[in-house]
């Protein structure tokens, strides 16, 4: 039996001036669903992934949560919502769980912050400097501050930008760990692999619009000349063929 749906994106569509950055995204996604976004830079990602947050607000078209509209009702929904900091330097100076039980402090659900410490592996670091850690440990810091209000739903905006590759693996196997503990995860990255290995689905965007959306097994399926991988997606659908470009 499917799974509820808990967001139902219609016909959304953002403008900046004369660019239409977001053009017509239509989509649902189900409780407990990791769900990925693919595209090219300036396809619209984070444009998207804000509305879907409720900091910015769309043009056209309406964005449900759990039924209640986000720029309406944005205050009920924040409880909801668990936001991934696109940089650490506003905690920079704060120890880990400093800047934890900071964010916490704007939430009136709150979360067992020694259990997420624990859970990922940050107890050796708590009280370092946010700004001493390393690249792959300050991002995992980043997803614990987005947990301190034991959110249902995560928006992770290319959460893995300039990690080295065992570092995004395990940050990826800490997705799957919150989706296994029924966390709904949205999440737009270039990591073409992990989205392949961990998604329940993947949407392409191209020039602001949704090109396709399905689990990647289908899209690598429906791949018109074969091909094994979400790379081979990607090119496909997210990348503009010059005529060099086959898969
Ligand atoms: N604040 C802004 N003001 C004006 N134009 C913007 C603004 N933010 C984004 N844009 C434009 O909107 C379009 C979509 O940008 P957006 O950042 O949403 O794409 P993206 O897919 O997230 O790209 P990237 O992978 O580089 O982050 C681009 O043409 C971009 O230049």
């Amino acid at each position: 039996m499917d799974k509820e749906t808990i967001i139902q994106v219609s016909s959304v569509s953002k403008y900046y001036g004369a660019n239409k950055a977001v053009d017509s995204v239509s989509f649902r996604v189900n409780e407990g669903e990791l769900f990925g976004i693919i595209g090219t830079h300036g396809a619209g990602k984070t444009t998207l992934l804000e509305m879907l947050m409720g900091i910015r607000m769309p043009d056209q078209g309406s964005i449900r949560i759990y039924g209640h509209d986000v720029v309406l009702e944005a205050e009920r929904l924040k409880e909801d919502i668990g936001i991934h900091l696109q940089s650490t330097s506003l905690v920079d100076k704060m120890n880990v769980r400093e800047a934890m039980e900071m964010f916490q402090g704007f939430y009136k659900r709150k979360n067992n912050l020694d259990l997420i410490i624990e859970q990922f592996g940050l107890s050796p670091y708590s009280d370092k400097l946010v700004k001493r850690l390393s690249g792959g440990w300050r991002q995992r810091t980043a997803l614990a501050i987005a947990l301190v209000n034991d959110p249902k739903i995560i928006f992770l905006d290319e959460p893995t930008t300039g990690l080295d590759p065992q570092a995004k693996r395990d940050y990826w196997a800490l997705l799957q760990l919150l989706r296994q503990q029924g966390k709904t995860i949205i999440v737009a990255s270039h990591d073409m692999e992990d989205m392949q290995r961990n998604c329940n689905r993947v949407c392409v965007m191209r020039k602001g619009e949704f090109i396709t959306c399905d689990n990647p097994s289908t899209l690598i399926a429906q791949l018109p000349r074969g091909g094994l991988t979400m790379e081979a997606v990607y090119m496909h659908h997210a990348v503009e063929m010059n005529g060099s470009v086959s898969v």
